[in-house]
């Protein structure tokens, strides 16, 4: 054991992959790698073709990227006008919008009807599943619950391994049905056995939206309003897809690509979705506001706020990582069209709920952050940030009475439908090629060294 309690394989083994991982930067550029598959001006490498989603937030003038504002197509349909379709007509959209994203049109009356109702038969969990997995299930983290539950569910079939497309529906309706009912039951049961709270297990609705029944899965019947309804049902709308790309989409289709069941599949995909640079930044800010109200006196003084932000990219502050959650994009320049529509919800229910002091500092780093990050990374990106969906989506659910620990789950229970579309479209219509670039070894040879003659 060394002296900091770290036994002293760990730290020996520990100091030489230190070692062993150090590549030299200017190798990055000598041997032309697109360091995190992107381009040096920052825009992704192409590396397939998809009907289902397109993130658009910047246009191409000859070798120049011209930031524009967000734009975000289902199926080559305007998120907006999703949004904006269900709204109008005062019904839920989610749902209409799996069977887009799946089936690539949007369905009729009698089509959504009957999809709604196959879905919500869907909802129940297998008899017993409830008690044999998710109150045996160990752990706070409802990512990691969520995974293992979406690997038990492989127990439970007995087609787990047929890749035809029939069954590849199936599966999905199947997982994108039970989503909300392991995440609530999940939920339910960690607050019960870690933090001694009633354990409530309500049985699914099957006439109620994806939205509706979920909060009343975790409020009880008649314990939310109509209100909470329509905004999480918005979230969920704008969390469903974002083109193949995106890390936990990009995952999925690398994994599909292997042929590997879907359980198999979804369970990476949320791997990487848990991750605080994408779906686990929503928890992130939360977390991140909160170090700022704390640690910022005067929460309308731009200058004290500033100087906090460039703290934070210094390592210097909150969790030491130097990201500012929330804010930046891969694709997003000038504005991400989900942020647009959840800071509007947002303002909303601040004002509602008399947290527009707290609203106001959100919108303030939102508005500070561009200028703070082209002072503090000058000239080497060019590319402009912008606040991303995680932003404010947090604060929407906060308003609306949902915890934290349910953000990233949140998030996973709607683009499991995006995610869903993607293995189909990567095992149907993909390259039909196994997913495998190429890494350059850049260690020197040598020579093998016999145990005793090394020191
Ligand atoms: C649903 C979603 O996944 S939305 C994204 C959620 N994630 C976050 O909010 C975390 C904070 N944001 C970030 O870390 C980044 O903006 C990401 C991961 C979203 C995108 O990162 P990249 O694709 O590398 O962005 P981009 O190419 O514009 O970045 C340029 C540089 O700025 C850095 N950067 C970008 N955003 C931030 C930020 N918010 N805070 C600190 N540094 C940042 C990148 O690390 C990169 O640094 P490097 O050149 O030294 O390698
Ligand atoms: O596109 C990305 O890189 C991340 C993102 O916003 C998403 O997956 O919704």
């Amino acid at each position: 054991m060394s002296k900091s309690g770290i036994p002293s394989v760990v730290k020996n083994l520990s100091e030489s992959v230190e070692k062993a991982s150090k590549i030299d930067p200017t190798l990055f550029e000598k041997f032309n790698v697109k360091r995190g598959l992107r381009n040096a001006d920052h825009s992704g490498v192409l590396v397939g073709l998809t009907n289902i989603g397109d993130v658009v937030g910047y246009k191409k003038e000859g070798d120049v990227l011209v930031p524009t504002e967000g734009k975000l197509f289902y199926r080559g349909i305007d998120v907006e006008e999703l949004v904006n379709g269900a709204t109008e007509q005062k019904r839920h959209g989610f749902d209409e919008v799996t069977y887009l994203l799946l089936s690539g049109k949007l369905p009729s009356g009698n089509e959504l009807g009957s999809f709604m109702e196959y879905m919500g038969a869907l909802r129940k969990l297998p008899d017993g599943f409830t008690n044999s997995m998710i109150l045996a299930n160990k752990g706070e983290n409802i990512m990691n619950i969520l995974a293992r539950t979406v690997l038990a569910l492989y127990t439970l079939d007995d087609n787990a391994e047929d890749i035809s497309t029939g069954n590849l529906v199936d599966q999905s309706l199947n997982l994108i049905a039970k989503f909300p009912t392991i995440i609530a039951y999940s939920y339910h049961s960690m607050r019960h056995f870690y933090q001694n709270k009633t354990l409530s297990i309500r049985h699914p609705n099957p006439d109620l939206s994806t939205a509706e029944n979920f909060l009343m899965m975790m409020k009880g019947e008649g314990k939310y309003t109509r209100l909470e309804a329509d905004i999480l049902d918005l979230a969920l709308i704008l969390h469903a897809e974002h083109g193949g790309g995106n890390n936990s989409t990009f995952t999925i289709r690398v994994t599909s690509s292997t042929h590997t069941d879907t359980y198999s599949a979804v369970a990476s995909a949320l791997g990487s979705l848990k991750g605080p640079l994408h779906g686990g930044a929503n928890h992130k800010v939360l977390c991140m506001m909160d170090n700022i109200k704390k640690n910022v006196k005067h929460w309308d003084d731009k200058q004290e706020v500033s100087d906090y932000l460039i703290k934070i990219l210094n390592k210097q502050a909150n969790d030491l990582s130097g990201k500012i959650y929330g804010i930046g994009h891969a694709v997003y320049t000038i504005s991400d069209p989900r942020a647009k529509l959840l800071k509007k919800q947002a303002r909303e229910l601040a004002k509602e709920k008399g947290r527009l002091e707290e609203y106001e500092l959100y919108e303030m780093i939102e508005n500070l952050a561009p200028q703070i990050f082209y002072d503090y990374k000058g000239d080497k990106v060019a590319k402009r940030v912008c606040a991303n969906v995680d932003f404010y989506s947090g604060f929407v659910y906060n308003c609306i009475g949902i915890k934290e620990p349910l953000y990233t789950p949140l998030f996973a229970m709607s683009r499991i439908s995006g995610w869903c579309a993607h293995r189909l479209e990567e095992l149907t219509f993909g390259s039909g090629r196994i997913i495998r670039p190429a890494y350059k070894n850049v260690f020197p040879l040598q020579n093998y060294i016999s145990l005793d003659d090394r020191n």
